[in-house]
C-alpha cells in the first residue's frame, strides 16, 4: 500500500469515529443522540492538522525565464555570494520567530520544511531572482538588513508550493458534509411520507412495499442486488404493470420502443434523485451501515422525489432513520411484521456430504470451497446449482431459476453470502459449510473473522421462503464444532444501527480540483476526506480505497477530470490483474479519443475462446465476463455516488438526467447521446467511444443491448457448473505450479477424499447428459430408461452402500447411473 495511502487511512480512521462495523467504535463510544446541531463535530481536532498537511504535496515550481537577460537585481546589488547567501537563509530557517510566524499561517513544521526546502533552492538555483529579494539578500549578506525580512518573500513561496494554503477556507466549505439532505433540492420541495417496513426476513416486508408499488401510478424499487431488481422487473410485468430494468450494466425496457415506464425497479446506486414518483422502495436498508456503498441507501433515501417512501430492514435500522427524516421534518411510520414460516436452528451437524439432500444450500465464503464443495455433492449424483459474488448477474440468475424449477432435477445450491438478501430461492435448509468470512482489514490485510450476526441471519434467511415448497425452515452447519457459534448467533440480535454512509461527489472533487489543481485525483479524495466534516451522530464517510486505487492506475493517463472520476467508480475487482490492464486500455483508447468498438474489445479478450477446461482457465474467464460487464457499465457511463444527481445532461439539457440513455452524457459531455445544438439524437456522437459493431442506425439502447446478450451468452454457456464438470483429474494436474491459486485447489484436491480418476469418469458423463437433455436428444425419462437398461446389463444390481445411500434416496436415478458406471472402471 502507498504512503498516501497509508495516511488516508490513518485520516479515515479519525474521520469515521463511529463505524458500526470497526474498532473506531470501541475506541470512542457513540455520543448520546443529541440534537443535531449540538452534536455536529468536526471529524478531527485542531492538533489532528500535522496529519491533513502530510497529504498535501509540494508543487514544483519552475523559475521564470528571464529573457532579455537583464538582472535587475544584480545590476543593482551586485552579484551574491552563494556561500553568504546560504548562511543568511539557514539562519532564517532557525529563527523561532518565523516558525511563529509560519504556524500562524497553517504552515507546520513539515510543510515549513518542505517550504523552506524549496525556497532554498529557488533562490540558489534560480538565474535571477526579483530585483527586491536580490536587493534584500544583498542588505542582509551586508549587516543592512534583518534576515526575518525574508519572511514575506518566503510565504509567497510557501503558498505557490503548497497552494493550499491559500484556500483553506474554501476546501473547507466544500467539504463540509455536515447537512447532506440540503444536496437534493427536489426532495426537499417535497412533504414526503415515509414508511419504514420492519421485521426478520421472510416477513413479507418487500412484498408489503411492492404492492404498493406496483398499484401506484409511477414508482421505483432500490434494490441492493442485481438479482432483486430484475425479480422486481419481471413480477412487476408478469402483473401488467410496465416496468424498465436499469442496472450499472443492463437498461431493459418494457416498452418495445425503448419508451420509459412509469416504474423502474433498479439497483440502489442507479437511483434517481430527479424523477418524480408516486412511490419508492427502498429495500434492505439495514445497508446504510456498509462501508462501501452505504452511501447509496443514504442517498436514496434523503434524494429520491417520491411522494410515498417505503423502507424495508431490519429493526435495527428503525432509529437511524428516524434521525435523518427528523433532519428534514420527515415523520416515519413503522410497520412491523413477523416471520411467515419457521426457522429452526438444528441440534446436529451435516457432517458428511452423504446427509446433503434435496432443499439444501450448503453456504461457503470462498471460491475454492465453493469448487470442492461442489464437486464433492457432483460426485455423489447430484447436480448443484451455483451462486457466488464473482459470477455474473445473468449466471446468477440462471442457477436460482434453475434450483427454483420444481421440473428440474437441480435440488441443491452451493453459494457464498452472495444470496444473503432478499432472494426468493426454494431452500429447506441453509447449512454453513464455515462461519468465517475473509474480510480485509484496513492495511489491505486478509483477515478471518466470524460473520456477523445480521449476516447470519440474511443468510439463514432464505431457509423456509414462504410460497415455496418449504414452508419451514431449516438452518445448521457442515461441522460440529461450528454448531454452538452458529446457535450463538442466531440467538443474538442485530446490533443497532448507528451511521449512514457518505461519499464525496464528483462536484465537490471537481471544486476541490479548481483549487489544487496540481494535486492526483486520488490526493484530491485523501484531502477531501481529511477536511470534510460529517455529523458523525448520523453518518460516516465511506471507504474509499478501490476509487483511489483505480485513481492511482490511470493517474499517468490524461483525461479530463469527470471522466477520470467516471472511471473511477466502476466496479470492478481490483485484485484480478486482467481487469486492471482491461481498465487501463479502455481509460487510455477513450484519452486518445479512439472508438471502444466491440471488434476492439473482442480482439483484447481473445474472443471467440474455448470452454474453460481448468480452473485457471475458468477464474481468466470469470474476468473476461467482468471485462464485458465494465465495458457495458462504462458504456453507460453509470454509477458512482453523485450521477444521477447532476440537475440536467451536460449536453443535451434533458432534465431527467437520470433516466438519459447515456448517463455517461450526463458527466462527461463527450459521449451525450443527443446533440447539443438540435437535442435530437446523435449516433455518431454517442457511438463515438463505445460504438456497436457497424450498425449506427440503432438507438445507443438497442446497441447496448446487442452486446449484453452477447455477454451473457458467453456467460452463460461458460458458467462455472460446466467447468467443473468438464474439469478431469488429467487437467487439474495441468494447474500444478501454475499460480497461487492453482497451488491451492491442488492442494485442496489432493485432500478429497475420493479418487479423482472417478470423478473424471462421472463429472464426463454430467457433461455429455447434460448436452443432450440441452439439445432435446435426451429426455429425463429416457435417461432414466437408460440408466436402468444399463445397470442391468453390468450385472444390473447396485452394492448395498450404495442402495442405502441417502444421497440415493433423495436425487433418484441420475446418482445410480453413475455410481454403476464406476464400477466397472475399477
Ligand atoms: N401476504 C402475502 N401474500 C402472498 N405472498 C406473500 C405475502 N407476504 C409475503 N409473501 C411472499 O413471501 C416471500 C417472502 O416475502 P418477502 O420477500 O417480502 O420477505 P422479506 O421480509 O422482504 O424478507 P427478506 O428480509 O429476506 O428480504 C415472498 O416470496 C413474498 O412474495
Ligand atoms: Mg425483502
Amino acid at each position: 500500500m502507498s504512503s498516501v495511502s497509508r495516511a488516508w487511512l490513518r485520516s479515515i480512521r479519525l474521520a469515521m469515529p463511529l463505524n458500526s462495523y470497526g474498532c473506531c467504535s470501541a475506541m470512542n463510544p457513540r455520543p448520546l443522540r443529541l440534537p443535531h446541531v449540538l452534536c455536529i463535530q468536526q471529524q478531527r481536532s485542531k492538533t489532528d492538522n500535522s496529519e491533513q498537511n502530510e497529504l498535501f504535496v509540494p508543487v514544483s515550481i519552475k523559475p521564470s525565464v528571464n529573457d532579455d537577460n537583464i538582472n535587475v537585481g544584480e545590476e543593482l546589488g551586485g552579484q551574491l555570494n552563494k556561500a553568504d547567501l546560504l548562511r543568511v537563509l539557514n539562519m532564517f530557517y532557525k529563527r523561532p520567530e518565523i516558525k511563529r510566524l509560519c504556524q500562524d499561517s497553517g504552515l507546520d513544521t513539515r510543510l515549513f520544511h518542505q517550504s523552506y526546502i524549496s525556497f532554498r533552492r529557488y533562490c540558489m538555483e534560480v538565474e535571477s531572482l526579483s530585483a527586491e529579494l536580490h536587493i534584500l539578500l544583498t542588505d542582509i549578506i551586508n549587516n543592512s538588513g534583518h534576515v526575518d525580512d525574508i519572511f514575506p518573500y518566503f510565504l509567497k513561496h510557501a503558498k505557490q508550493i503548497f497552494p493550499h494554503l491559500e484556500c483553506m477556507d474554501d476546501l473547507k466549505k466544500i467539504s463540509d458534509l455536515r447537512l447532506p439532505a440540503n444536496w437534493y433540492p427536489e426532495a426537499r420541495a417535497l412533504q414526503r411520507r415515509i414508511i419504514f417496513h420492519a421485521g426478520p426476513t421472510n416477513s413479507g416486508k418487500t412484498y408489503h412495499a411492492l404492492e404498493r408499488y406496483v398499484n401506484a401510478k409511477s414508482g421505483v424499487y432500490c434494490g441492493p442486488l442485481k438479482m432483486l431488481a430484475v425479480e422486481v422487473y419481471q413480477k412487476t410485468n408478469d402483473r401488467g404493470t410496465p416496468c424498465d430494468l436499469v442496472t450499472g450494466e443492463e437498461r431493459r425496457c418494457a416498452d418495445p420502443e425503448g419508451q420509459p415506464a412509469n416504474h423502474v425497479a433498479c439497483t440502489v446506486e442507479m437511483t434517481s434523485t430527479t424523477t418524480p414518483y408516486e412511490v419508492a422502495v427502498i429495500d434492505e436498508v439495514q445497508m446504510f451501515r456498509d462501508n462501501s456503498r452505504g452511501w447509496a441507501w443514504t442517498r436514496a433515501l434523503l434524494g429520491v422525489c417520491a411522494e410515498e417512501i417505503h423502507l424495508c430492514g431490519e429493526q435495527a435500522a428503525i432509529d437511524l432513520v428516524r434521525d435523518m427524516c427528523m433532519a428534514v421534518g420527515e415523520e416515519v411510520e413503522v410497520r412491523n411484521y413477523k416471520r411467515l414460516t419457521s426457522l429452526t436452528t438444528l441440534d446436529h451437524a451435516v457432517e458428511s456430504y452423504n446427509n446433503i439432500r434435496a432443499g439444501d444450500c450448503v453456504v461457503c465464503f470462498s471460491k475454492n470451497d465453493i469448487y470442492a464443495i461442489s464437486r464433492q455433492i457432483e460426485r455423489r449424483g447430484h447436480e448443484c446449482a451455483i451462486i457466488y459474488g464473482g459470477l455474473p448477474p445473468g449466471t446468477k440468475l440462471a442457477q436460482a431459476n434453475k434450483f427454483n424449477d420444481p421440473d428440474n432435477p437441480c435440488k441443491i445450491m452451493v453459494a457464498t453470502d452472495a444470496i444473503g438478501m432478499g432472494l426468493n430461492l426454494s431452500i429447506k435448509r441453509i447449512i454453513f459449510y464455515s462461519l468465517i468470512k475473509p474480510t480485509i482489514n484496513e492495511k489491505g490485510e486478509k483477515e478471518m473473522d466470524t460473520i456477523t450476526t445480521s449476516q447470519a441471519l440474511q443468510i439463514a434467511g432464505r431457509a423456509g421462503r414462504y410460497g415455496t415448497p418449504y414452508s419451514e425452515g431449516e438452518v445448521t452447519t457442515f461441522k460440529s464444532a461450528d454448531l454452538p457459534t452458529l446457535r450463538e448467533l442466531m440467538g443474538s440480535t442485530v446490533e443497532k444501527i448507528e451511521v449512514a454512509g457518505l461519499h464525496p461527489t464528483a462536484e465537490q472533487i471537481e471544486l476541490f480540483a479548481y483549487h489544487l489543481p496540481n494535486a492526483t485525483l486520488s490526493n484530491l479524495i485523501d484531502i477531501f476526506v481529511s477536511l470534510s466534516q460529517v455529523d458523525s451522530a448520523i453518518y460516516f464517510m465511506c471507504n474509499v480505497d478501490d476509487f483511489k486505487f483505480l485513481a492511482d492506475m490511470i493517474q499517468h493517463v490524461p483525461l479530463e477530470l469527470r471522466a477520470r472520476y467516471v472511471f473511477c467508480c466502476a466496479p470492478i475487482n481490483r485484485k484480478m490483474p486482467f481487469i486492471c490492464t482491461m481498465f487501463l486500455k479502455f481509460a487510455r483508447q477513450y484519452s486518445h479519443g479512439e472508438a471502444i468498438t466491440f471488434d476492439w474489445l473482442c480482439r483484447q479478450i481473445g474472443w471467440p475462446f474455448q470452454a474453460p477446461e481448468t480452473i485457471l482457465d475458468l477464474v481468466h474467464l470469470e474476468g473476461v465476463f467482468d471485462v464485458l460487464d465494465l465495458y457495458l457499465w462504462l458504456s453507460y457511463g453509470s454509477g458512482g455516488p453523485c450521477f444521477q444527481d447532476t440537475r440536467s445532461c451536460g449536453q443535451c439539457g434533458r432534465q431527467d438526467a437520470g433516466r438519459c440513455p447515456s448517463q455517461l452524457g450526463v458527466i462527461t459531455s463527450p459521449v451525450c447521446w443527443r446533440n447539443t445544438e438540435t437535442k435530437a439524437p446523435n449516433f455518431m456522437y454517442a457511438d463515438q467511444l463505445f460504438p456497436g459493431d457497424t450498425d449506427y442506425e440503432l438507438s445507443p439502447q438497442k446497441l447496448k443491448g446487442q452486446r449484453q446478450t452477447k455477454a451473457s451468452e458467453l456467460l452463460e454457456e461458460n458458467s462455472i457448473t460446466n467447468t467443473g464438470r468438464r474439469m478431469s483429474a488429467s487437467e487439474s494436474t495441468r494447474l500444478q505450479g501454475s499460480s497461487v491459486l492453482g497451488r491451492r485447489i491442488k492442494l485442496k484436491e489432493s485432500h478429497e477424499s475420493e479418487n479423482l480418476d472417478n470423478m473424471s469418469v462421472s463429472v464426463g458423463r454430467g457433461s455429455l447428459t447434460q448436452q443432450l437433455l440441452k439439445q432435446g436428444l435426451l429426455t429425463p425419462r429416457m435417461l432414466s430408461d437408460l440408466q436402468r437398461e444399463w445397470a442391468s446389463q453390468q450385472g444390473g444390481r447396485l452394492d448395498d452402500d450404495q442402495s442405502t445411500d441417502n444421497d440415493h434416496k433423495n436425487s433418484g436415478s441420475k446418482s445410480k447411473y453413475k455410481r454403476t458406471i464406476r464400477k466397472p472402471r475399477k
